[in-house]
């Protein structure tokens, strides 16, 4: 059978678990966002500030990477940038196929304009809702669900969790921590994760991207994460030889804990090598509950379809690879089981059905 081509895989159905709203913007409309604010850019030609942003986060470090998020942030400080931005995010992930995204943000980082939390939150989710109706109009279905972030070297979580819960009916579907890795391990926002939980509320966290198996180990037994944001260092705690897992390895695996691999990103903040060398191949070979993420789609100029295109390149990967890919993805959202289960039977298998063959 003759590998996936891209334009296939943009038709097929996908789902993305791990996008940040302020990691996708348009470089046009940053542009236009910034000429309206008076905020600075490096480049005021949309072709390339795309290409700038890609460049600077080619950088071989995570905090090297983030500093470009100042413009893309600094951008989206009124109702109107941040509603339009999360309507143009549904419209393009409609467009490249996904039908099931929950793309996250940090609602303290739009506040230098006087927006209240709330305000963030709702201009936020009326922007979904509106790109979403709008990308069914055009034929693509997509159901976005939100996660909102706290950053790890900040003190708010308490706060952005406490937030996420008050909107757990109005779209908002887990909680989540990022920011730089190395220095703000998870547990310092333990009252936070313990809170959730108290909530019976979903959260995944930044963990094993830019430091390694302390970090996830803290994410799953001190904090309680139900998913793990990158989760790539799990890799350390793996044999390569012989495929023997160590006793996190072994846990995250026996307890299916999705792993949200990104891996554009990781190889652009020096996680991997390459996408070759990447370790989604050995976590696949193991069936560890591997999904297949973007991250930031403008610092790394992709797309799930790109992310899966790269795989099917570089792993030999087929339709049966990305239908489990997809399929882990749906198993590990935050909705509820029976409307992920939807979505699966209705949606995802009967469309790579036809694919396979
Ligand atoms: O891959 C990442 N690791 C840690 N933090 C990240 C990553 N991508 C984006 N962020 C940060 C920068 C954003 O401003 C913030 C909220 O989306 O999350
Ligand atoms: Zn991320």
């Amino acid at each position: 059978m003759p590998a996936p081509t891209y334009e296939e895989i943009q038709r097929a159905p996908k789902v993305l678990l791990h996008d940040h709203l302020d990691g996708g913007l348009r470089p046009a409309t940053i542009v236009e966002l910034a000429d309206t604010v008076g905020h600075t850019l490096p480049s005021t030609d949309a072709g390339e500030l795309g290409r700038w942003f890609a460049q600077a986060a080619d950088s071989g470090s995570l905090e090297r990477y983030l500093e470009t998020f100042a413009h893309t942030v600094g951008v989206t400080q009124t109702a109107e940038a941040l509603h339009r931005v999360a309507a143009e995010c549904a419209l393009d992930l409609a467009a490249d196929g996904v039908v099931y995204a929950e793309v996250r943000f940090a609602p303290e980082q739009h506040l230098e304009r006087g927006l209240t939390l709330p305000e963030v939150v709702e201009a936020v989710l009326a922007g979904f809702a509106e790109g979403s109706a709008q990308a069914a109009v055009a034929g693509n279905q997509i159901r976005i669900g939100t996660l909102l972030t706290a950053m790890r070297h900040a003190a708010r979580s308490m706060e952005i969790a406490e937030l996420a819960v008050r909107y757990r009916d109005a779209g908002v579907v887990g909680f989540d921590i990022a920011g730089a890795e190395a220095g703000y391990p998870p547990t310092r926002h333990l009252d936070a994760f313990e809170y959730l939980q108290r909530e019976n509320f979903h959260f995944t966290i930044h963990a094993g991207e830019a430091f390694g198996l302390p970090s996830i180990w803290q994410a799953i037994q001190w904090c309680g994460a139900d998913r793990l944001g990158h989760g790539v260092r799990i890799v350390d705690d793996i044999d390569r030889a012989t495929g023997k897992l160590g006793r996190l390895a072994a846990y995250v695996r026996d307890k299916r804990i999705p792993l949200e691999l990104c891996p554009s990103s990781n190889v652009q903040t020096g996680a991997a090598a390459s996408i070759a060398a990447h370790p989604i191949g050995l976590l696949r070979d193991l069936r560890f509950r591997v999904t297949v993420n973007t991250d930031n789609r403008l610092m790394s100029r992709t797309s799930m379809s790109r992310e899966m295109a790269l795989l099917v390149d570089a792993f030999g990967y087929g339709w049966s690879e990305l239908q489990w890919f997809t399929v882990n993805a749906m198993k590990s959202a935050f909705i509820p089981f029976d409307e992920r289960l939807v979505l699966i039977n209705e949606v995802i298998k009967p469309a790579y059905a036809k694919l396979i063959g």
